[in-house]
């Protein structure tokens, strides 16, 4: 069978099995595709934080729980528990609170008798079997092809490490110490003209009806964490307004509290970061002040570092297994989050090469395969299984908390080119970490710098890897070439 077969038009949902979608294979009329595969729904079994603290932390249930919501800790009862951890794991979760239950899904193919596995998150609690002895191929298999490019089997070797790693991962890593250069750039003064705006519900009543509001506010379903960069409220005078909500339909209001139909209003989509936007946001409505230090960098602890070294080093071995099939040396991964927020899902991990080669299309650069397999992967889960993706709603309301590469770092071979910048910086992208500085085409800092020019509304950490730090992977390119 040609393994390269892939779908040419939109799928067609196939009633029987949900896992599967029929659609039309290149050449071959139609065809069956496979699709992301719900393994297991555990429900969860909730063990409240006063008990938790008394007594599960210290039996053996504190190696199986998951946090979940108000300091409660969840038992996933089922296969949930039993999913070992891996950095590279063929399955993300997703935590339902609404139904007491972690639904796994499959992030790529399975192959028969392959371990299913999870990511833990980066602080783990036990030494991790090595790639090989257990993880993705621990069936005992000698299979070079695990579809992620012999990824379960990239090996740091201890001794290349630097010193700095010995010593507990939470120590703090001084800036020269880490195994790259970091430059973020300040934040651009905002104007009326740059200024990021969204439209949210809101509705005006007296002061007096104002506490009822409030208490109507706390116990509806209304989102209030996508509206944390606001105030909820605008007093003026003797009238108090709410926001209400960032649905895309105005929200059903109480039966026992008079209050007029809401109105759409336009706010600002992000906190404020010095005084001027904060004069600015706030005649639109009341917001947030958050100011941070000029070109402030967030420190990074030795555990951080040393995901970032694995990332890197899985990333290289990525591009040079390309290399060997014919394709320019260049990938793009977005592993996992090094912390993920408690009670928040752990997303999957994301790998793509450069296609210009097989694709005979110029723009198929690695990072814009990433962005572009996280769309999809993004549009299918948020349709659901077997049902076609949902096309995305350009006048819903945004703040930012949902872009595709939001509080992620991007790892590439490369230094992005300007059109990969554009995009990662569109993709609101937390950190960009490359080996190679592309100093006549590169968008993070060679023949420009993105997210540094006036009148973009994102700015990013760029790390450049310091030379001699990895030994050349054979993946250097002609600096002519965009990556
Ligand atoms: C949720 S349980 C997973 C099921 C467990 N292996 C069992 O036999 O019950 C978590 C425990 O599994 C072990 N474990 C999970 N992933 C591992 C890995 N990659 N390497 C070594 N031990 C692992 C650790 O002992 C951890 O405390």
């Amino acid at each position: 069978m040609d393994p390269a077969s892939s779908l040419t038009e939109a799928p067609q949902p196939y009633p029987n099995e949900p896992n599967c979608i029929v659609g039309n294979s290149e050449g071959k009329g139609r065809g069956v595709f496979g699709y992301q595969t719900v393994v297991e729904i555990s429900p969860v079994l909730l063990l409240g934080k006063e008990e938790y603290e008394a007594h599960g932390r210290f039996t053996i249930l504190d190696d199986y729980t998951f946090k979940w919501k108000n300091g409660s800790m969840a038992l996933a009862l089922g296969l949930g528990s039993l999913f070992n951890h891996s950095n590279f794991p063929n399955l993300s979760y997703a935590i339902d609170t609404s139904s007491d239950s972690i639904r796994y899904t499959t992030t790529r193919n399975v192959k028969q008798g392959e371990e299913l596995c999870i990511y833990y998150g980066s602080n783990l609690w036990f030494e991790p079997a090595r790639p090989g002895a257990a993880g993705l191929s621990s069936n005992g298999r000698n299979d070079d092809d695990d579809e992620w490019g012999g990824l379960s089997r990239v090996e740091i070797l201890p001794d290349s490490l630097p010193a700095f790693f010995q010593g507990s991962m939470d120590d703090t890593v001084q800036a020269e110490d880490l195994p790259f250069e970091r430059f973020k750039p300040p934040p651009e003064e905002e104007t009326l003209e740059t200024l990021r705006t969204g439209k949210i519900f809101d509705s005006t009543t007296d002061n007096f009806a104002k506490w009822s509001v409030f208490q109507w506010l706390r116990r509806s379903e209304l989102d209030a964490s996508e509206l944390g960069h606001l105030k909820r409220v605008r007093k003026q005078g003797d009238t108090s307004t709410f926001l209400l909500s960032v649905s895309a339909l105005p929200p059903t209001l109480p039966k026992d509290i008079s209050l007029p139909p809401p109105f759409l209003v336009t706010v600002p989509a992000s906190v404020a970061l010095t005084p001027t936007s904060l004069n600015l946001k706030t005649a639109l409505w009341p917001t947030v002040y958050a100011p941070r230090r000029k070109g402030e960098i967030e420190e990074w602890s030795k555990g951080k570092a040393r995901w970032a070294w694995d990332a890197m080093h899985v990333v290289v071995r990525e591009a040079l297994q390309w290399r060997e099939r014919g394709e320019l040396p260049i990938a793009a991964y977005v592993p996992p989050p090094y912390e993920v927020p408690d009670g928040a899902s752990s997303p999957p991990a994301f790998m793509a090469h450069d296609t210009r080669q097989s694709a005979t299309h110029p723009l198929r650069h690695a990072v814009m395969n990433v962005i572009r397999h996280i769309a999809d992967e993004r549009a299918r889960a948020e349709a659901g299984p077997g049902k076609e993706p949902v096309e995305a709603q350009p006048d819903a309301p945004s703040n930012g908390t949902n872009y595709l590469l939001t509080s992620q770092t991007l790892f590439t071979t490369h230094e992005p080119c300007i059109m990969c910048s554009m995009a990662l910086l569109h993709s609101r992208v937390k950190e960009v970490v490359y080996l190679f500085p592309m100093d006549k085409t590169g968008g993070c800092g060679g023949v420009t710098c993105l997210p540094t020019l006036p009148g973009v509304n994102h700015r990013f950490t760029i790390c450049r890897w310091k030379e001699g730090l990895m030994k050349d992977a054979g993946i250097s390119l002609d600096d002519s070439t965009d990556a």
